[in-house]
């Protein structure tokens, strides 16, 4: 870590940690250890929330499996502190994984009210299983013991603190890992996820699992915590607070869990003190007055647009001194504050901030620190493809037949494609070339028919399991994970070269770290094979479209195929920018790598394909080389739409 980040870090850590000394009274010292622990379950299911993009509405469920584990632990064996976290953690994670397991196979709405549902069975099964969780009754826990005796609210605040500090440094080093790379490229495109060989169900499933084993962290600690554990904590009401958490705070930012969890637990404190709750309404009128003000002066915004949040926030300020009494208010000054959270600060406050401070600054790309690559390595980058002893076809598509309802979008086709050429896939517009690339990527299974990659069928595969078996792609409407990094995306790509596990992720062990390095070695090396290694640090989602385009191909090579499918690599293209493509079609082609491309410019296919199908209406009406296709009487016809007289 740079030594600019480092030090506030640590001046952070110490500030924390000396914080029950500065202020000495228990009260508050209990309320900072719920926030610590808050954070520890925010981080978690910020992974499922704000990394993978599911809505998760079980995570009060999950906290209470991992309090009540700690808590039976103890109140029947009498497990020690260090025994009950533990197993606090492992079954909470099996919780996680039996929730998602079902649930992870719908999405949307379908998802929340499967894991709003699996929380309510939880809470009633803990309710009823007297037996183990004195039912309605709960259970009482003493503070863990250290040294013999009992601690106390400051030395648990401590625990908790050094809880937290693990949480984070495990949690930030899962998100910066591979698997985090993944979680976050399956929310950003689905389907390019799965063709990169990261089977998207999986990865749901995993980052269920990481997210509830931090629940069951929290939970157990929350048991401890609180000395005293009852089913009426883990309800509906605490799974939309851990939410919002999320949402204020801002997804996809430790620093948003942070902020998230210390205003769910202090807002409800906020507002039953009408002295502090005018501090802080007129302190934020004031803010938000004054950042309005900057705002406009930069240009940044308009008078329009801040005018709500200005009017509402001095709104509030006046009302909180009209008011004698907070009591009766409380409930509806804490909806109206949300509403102009999540309207006005769709990122969470961390996300507006930093948003806020790029519109006046400008965004700071870092430069590249990673070693450069010498040109002598730089071709070797891409693996030659493996022909050896595999016949002289690497692909044959026998009589497919795709229907969809009453239409055939493919009927009957038969192409060979052969090792180490570039096959041409024309035809007029909705003559099922892309829906020949998706039954062969496992996106449509066909209707009837077979498709033989090295004489394997793939028919019936998933498009993960397609994707490892060598077939690249890239997609018409470019698929690209948008708010990763163009050096992310590639690395994204390389997943099928790690083999560390969540252990040797988390405490960075040496074969994690070979991986990542040697990843992170070949994804420049890729960009640099396509003349991007100087937006390596670039979000994708910023890149021009020819760049855009030109990183799709890059990270299907990540994937070092025997099979490239390139779907209209062109469109959309400047003229240089189809030269440039040629000479990197040409570069692959080299290597070994035998190419699909499906194209719309002609003077491109004609270049650069040895061989060229055409299709129309699904059918295919002509096959040979470039010469014998633009003189082929239908191939004229079915493109002009007429005879060739
Ligand atoms: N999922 C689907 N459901 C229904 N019809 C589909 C589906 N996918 C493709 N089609 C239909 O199949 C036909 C072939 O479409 P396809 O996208 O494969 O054509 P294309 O040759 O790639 O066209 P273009 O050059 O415009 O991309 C079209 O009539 C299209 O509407």
């Amino acid at each position: 870590m740079k030594i600019n980040k480092l030090i506030p870090l640590l001046l952070a850590v110490v500030a924390l940690l000396c914080f029950p000394l500065v202020l000495d009274n228990p009260y508050y010292i209990h309320l900072a250890s719920t926030i610590l622990i808050y954070i520890i379950l925010l981080f978690g299911l910020d992974i499922v929330v704000g990394y993978t993009g599911q809505v998760s509405l079980g995570h009060a469920g999950l906290f209470g499996v991992g309090s009540y584990t700690a808590g039976v632990l103890f109140f029947h064996l009498g497990l020690p502190f260090y025994v009950t976290v533990p197993a606090a953690i492992v079954v909470t994670a099996i919780f996680g994984g039996l929730l998602a397991l079902p649930a992870l196979k719908v999405i949307g709405p379908y998802l929340a009210m499967v894991t709003l549902a699996f929380g309510t069975i939880l809470q009633i099964l803990i309710n009823e299983m007297s037996f183990l969780t004195e039912g309605p009754l709960g259970i009482k826990l003493t503070k863990p013991m250290i040294f013999g005796h009992e601690a106390s609210e400051k030395e648990f605040f401590w625990i908790a603190a050094l809880a937290m500090l693990l949480a984070l440094v495990v949690v930030h080093r899962i998100l910066k890992s591979q698997l985090g790379r993944a979680f976050e490229a399956l929310r950003d495109s689905p389907v390019a996820c799965d063709c990169m060989g990261v089977s998207v169900y999986r990865f749901k499933v995993y980052a269920f699992v990481i997210s509830a084993g931090f629940a069951g962290f929290a939970g157990a600690l929350y048991s401890y915590s609180e000395k005293y554990i009852s089913p009426n904590t883990y309800n509906n009401e605490l799974t939309i607070l851990f939410l919002l958490g999320i949402i204020m705070g801002g997804r996809k930012s430790r620093l948003g869990a942070i902020l998230g969890a210390t205003i769910i637990v202090l807002l409800p404190k906020l507002l039953d003190d009408i002295g502090l709750f005018r501090i802080v309404s007129i302190t934020l009128a004031t803010l938000v007055t004054l950042g309005s003000i900057l705002a406009i002066s930069k240009g940044i915004t308009n008078l329009k647009k801040v005018s709500i949040p200005v009017l509402g926030t001095v709104a509030l300020a006046l009302f909180s001194l009209w008011l004698d009494n907070i009591t009766d208010w409380r409930l509806s000054i804490f909806g109206v504050m949300i509403l102009l959270v999540v309207y006005y600060l769709q990122d969470g406050i961390v996300g507006f901030f930093r948003n806020f401070y790029i519109s006046l600054f400008g965004k700071k790309v870092e430069a590249i620190t990673e070693s450069v690559i010498t040109n002598e390595n730089y071709d070797n980058i891409i693996s030659q493809a493996d022909t050896a002893d595999k016949g002289p076809n690497i692909l044959n598509i026998e009589s497919i037949l795709m229907q969809f309802g009453g239409l055939k979008a493919l009927n009957l086709v038969d192409i060979s494609i052969k090792r180490g050429t570039v096959h041409g896939l024309i035809g007029p517009n909705g003559s099922g070339k892309s829906t020949m690339m998706n039954v062969l990527t496992g996106i449509y299974i066909p209707t009837a028919g077979d498709v033989k990659f090295e004489n394997q069928s793939v028919v019936g595969k998933t498009s993960s399991e397609i994707a490892l078996s060598g077939i690249a792609r890239t997609f018409q409407n470019v698929q690209l994970f948008g708010e990763m990094t163009a050096l992310e995306n590639i690395l994204v790509g390389l997943h099928h070269s790690f083999e560390s596990n969540l252990f040797e992720v988390s405490l960075h062990l040496p074969r994690y770290l070979r991986e990542e390095s040697s990843a992170r070695h070949r994804a420049l090396g890729l960009l640099k094979f396509v003349g991007l290694e100087s937006l390596a640090n670039e979000e994708a989602r910023n890149l021009p479209y020819g760049k855009q385009r030109m990183l799709e191909i890059a990270r299907a090579l990540a994937l070092d195929p025997n099979l490239l499918l390139l779907d209209e690599p062109a469109a959309g293209l400047t003229a240089p920018d189809i030269k440039e493509l040629l000479t990197v079609i040409r570069k692959i082609r080299d290597h070994g790598i035998t190419i699909i491309l499906i194209e719309h410019h002609m003077d491109v296919v004609m270049s650069v394909c040895d061989k060229i199908s055409v299709l129309d209406f699904g059918e295919k009406i002509a096959e040979g080389v470039a010469s014998e296709i633009q003189s082929n009487a239908k191939v004229i016809e079915a493109y002009l739409g007429g005879s060739p007289a």
